[in-house]
């Protein structure tokens, strides 16, 4: 379990975290979510002791970072896929991070043939693509078989196969009980990896809720229909009270009805139709409509929006 009290860091008369509160459940996915420059990096440096919060408080199992004793078994971490030496091999880089942590070698090769790097293992890292040193830094994490994971942007540079492969692992860490924290600035990946979200801007809690009721709040739900008797059509659904607005090419769509509602209104009437399909707008669609809005707002103005601005827009979807 990971715990947040009242976080906070000011870089100057920067807040890159204001006041964050909530905390990180075993057992389950949670992703953190938030748009580039939100304060997910900054958070996630000082749950690992590597900055000093200006206020509040964290705690890992109950615990400050800094007294952990041989931290990599309570707590394995990708933050971001540098911090190898470019000389060393794969081999090397995790031996010496075992051997600083009393954790027996096997558990390197363990660790390699996890990630799927035991034949590039003797290989220098300055050789490895982004992808690889993706993959060992989810080595390096996983070498204490620690109970929390912490993830920073882990798909980044990863090709689809490797973005399934740790979709796949981060869901089975957590179906061991174990605490799994990751974070993205794409909703739609989020949507498929993690149960619970913690969304931040500006440094500010934005949403700490389950997936479920996100997408339940933010994912708007529509029927889309095309009648070459459009007008027809409209004075159907207006006479029985039913909002429609107009979709792409000609198309309609009506809002807070069913497919079979709109069906058999038309064919009471005798109106053709010949499209009829539930809709659902992605997530990602409202993750970017909520973040270009804020770019944009930044552009023209040069004055930030209030984040709780973005939060309200956000939770009432
Ligand atoms: N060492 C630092 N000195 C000054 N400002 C900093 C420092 N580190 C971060 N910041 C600022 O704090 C804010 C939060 O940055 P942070 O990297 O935590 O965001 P992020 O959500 O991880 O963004 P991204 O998705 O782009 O990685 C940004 O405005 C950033 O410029």
């Amino acid at each position: 379990m990971i715990e947040l009290e009242g976080l906070t860091k000011r870089y100057g008369e920067k807040v890159a975290v204001d006041s964050l509160t909530f905390t990180v459940r075993p057992g389950i996915v949670t992703g953190f979510l938030g748009p580039n420059g939100a304060g997910k990096s900054t958070t996630m440096r000082m749950i690992l002791g590597l900055d000093h919060p200006t206020s509040g408080d964290v705690r890992v199992d109950g615990t400050h970072y800094d007294r952990l004793k041989d931290p990599l078994t309570n707590i394995g971490a990708l933050l971001e896929a540098k911090g190898v030496h470019p000389g060393r091999s794969a081999y090397n880089h995790l031996l010496w991070l075992a051997q600083s942590n009393g954790i027996p070698e096997r558990r390197v090769r363990e660790v390699l043939d996890t990630v799927g790097l035991t034949t590039v293992a003797r290989k220098k890292a300055k050789g490895f693509s982004l992808g690889m040193g993706q993959r060992l830094g989810i080595a390096a994490a996983l070498l204490g078989d620690p109970r929390i994971l912490m993830f920073d942007e882990p798909v980044n540079g990863l090709d689809p196969e490797g973005i399934h492969w740790i979709r796949t692992l981060m869901k089975s860490l957590a179906a061991q009980g174990r605490t799994v924290f990751v974070s993205s600035h794409l909703m739609s990946e989020m949507a498929l990896t993690a149960d619970h979200l913690v969304v931040i801007g500006q440094g500010r809690l934005l949403a700490d809720t389950s997936m479920a009721e996100f997408i339940e709040r933010n994912s708007r739900s529509y029927v889309r229909v095309r009648s070459p008797q459009r007008e027809l059509l409209l004075d159907l659904l207006h006479g029985a009270g039913i909002t429609a607005v107009d979709g792409v090419d000609g198309t309609l769509e009506v809002d807070g009805s069913s497919a079979e509602t709109v069906g058999d209104l038309a064919a009471r009437s005798g109106v053709v139709l010949h499209e009829l399909s539930p809709q659902q707008a992605s997530l990602e669609e409202a993750f970017m409509q909520l973040t270009a809005e804020s770019v944009e707002y930044h552009a023209h103005t040069g004055a930030p929006v209030p984040p709780q601005q973005w939060g309200d827009t956000w939770t009432k979807g």
